[in-house]
């Protein structure tokens, strides 16, 4: 067992380290000859907003499919605080508090604003049918609650003015964060964000970020898939490379920055510069 030496010389038993958040190992999946993810090695520590790069077709969304279910031909390890994860139900693993976003957005535009962020909770998940059906004091308790947690979340990605709008009316970037709020109303232990600022203006990409800190600030963990490395760069507290299916590099994005592997990896690839 490993032991400490404290200041006043005696040894105790090192206090024991408590598991990554989120734990993927030797993650594979292959599509035919060509593999997608081939034995993908990643950790995200609780509280920490985690960045994964790495160039067109490397596998990250792959990857991302494999660790929330949606893609159940993978092989490998995933858990979450320690417990296997790996090829279950995608509202199993959201229920168990993984959450993410998809490069292409999901939100409802003949529903407004409000109603498209409440949709994010499963609130009603235990209430028999009998209580929406005969609106019963409990459903109807519920249904408050998830309004007021709606409308509070609203408030915070900046969206509160526009609630009762429909979601159809709202910009790229606005839709962008409406699908983010819905996810924050399960209060998940991760969110999995897929390209969060593409296609989105700098000024929007700016308030991205500085909204991903404050929320982060607050508790929640972020595992950042996106190709804009100066936004990854400047929110991420440590970065994972990936190429070719697998971990290239990993590390602070100090460390990342000057890695001659994510240098290569990158401009031998012609996918721009760090
Ligand atoms: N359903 C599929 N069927 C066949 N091949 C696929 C499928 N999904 C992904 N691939 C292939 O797997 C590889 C990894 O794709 P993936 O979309 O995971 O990469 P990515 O890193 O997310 O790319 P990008 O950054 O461009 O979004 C690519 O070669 C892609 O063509």
């Amino acid at each position: 067992m490993d032991s400490l030496a404290a200041s006043d010389g005696v040894l105790r038993p090192a206090a024991p380290t408590a598991p990554p958040l989120l734990k993927v190992a030797e993650l594979r999946r292959s599509f035919g000859a060509v593999r997608a993810v081939d034995g993908l090695d990643l950790e995200v520590e609780a509280g920490s907003i985690t960045g994964m790069i790495g160039p067109n077709g490397c596998g990250k969304t792959t990857a991302v499919n494999c660790i929330t279910g949606f893609d159940r031909g993978c092989s490998g390890s995933v858990e979450l605080q320690g417990r296997s994860i790996a090829r279950r139900q995608p509202e199993e693993i959201a229920r168990g508090g993984v959450m993410r976003t998809f490069q292409a957005i999901r939100v409802f535009d003949g529903f407004s604003v409000l109603e498209n962020a409440a949709m994010g909770r499963q609130c009603f998940d235990g209430l028999r049918l009998q209580h929406p059906i005969l609106r019963t004091p409990r459903f109807r308790q519920v249904e408050r609650e998830t309004r007021a947690r709606a409308e509070a979340l609203l408030e915070t990605v900046g969206l509160g003015a526009k609630k009762g709008e429909l979601a159809g009316s709202l910009s790229y970037g606005q839709k962008k964060l409406l699908a983010l709020a819905g996810i924050l109303m399960s209060e998940p232990k991760i969110v999995i964000l897929d390209e969060p600022v593409a296609g989105v203006n700098p000024t929007m990409v700016h308030e991205i970020a500085e909204l991903l800190r404050r929320l982060n600030a607050a508790g929640t963990t972020f595992l950042i898939i996106e190709h804009n490395i100066e936004f990854v760069m400047a929110l991420s507290d440590r970065v994972v490379v990936m190429d070719r299916g697998r971990r290239l590099a990993s590390g602070t994005p100090a460390e990342i920055q000057q890695d001659e592997r994510v240098l290569e990896a990158y401009l031998g690839g012609g996918d721009g510069g760090l």
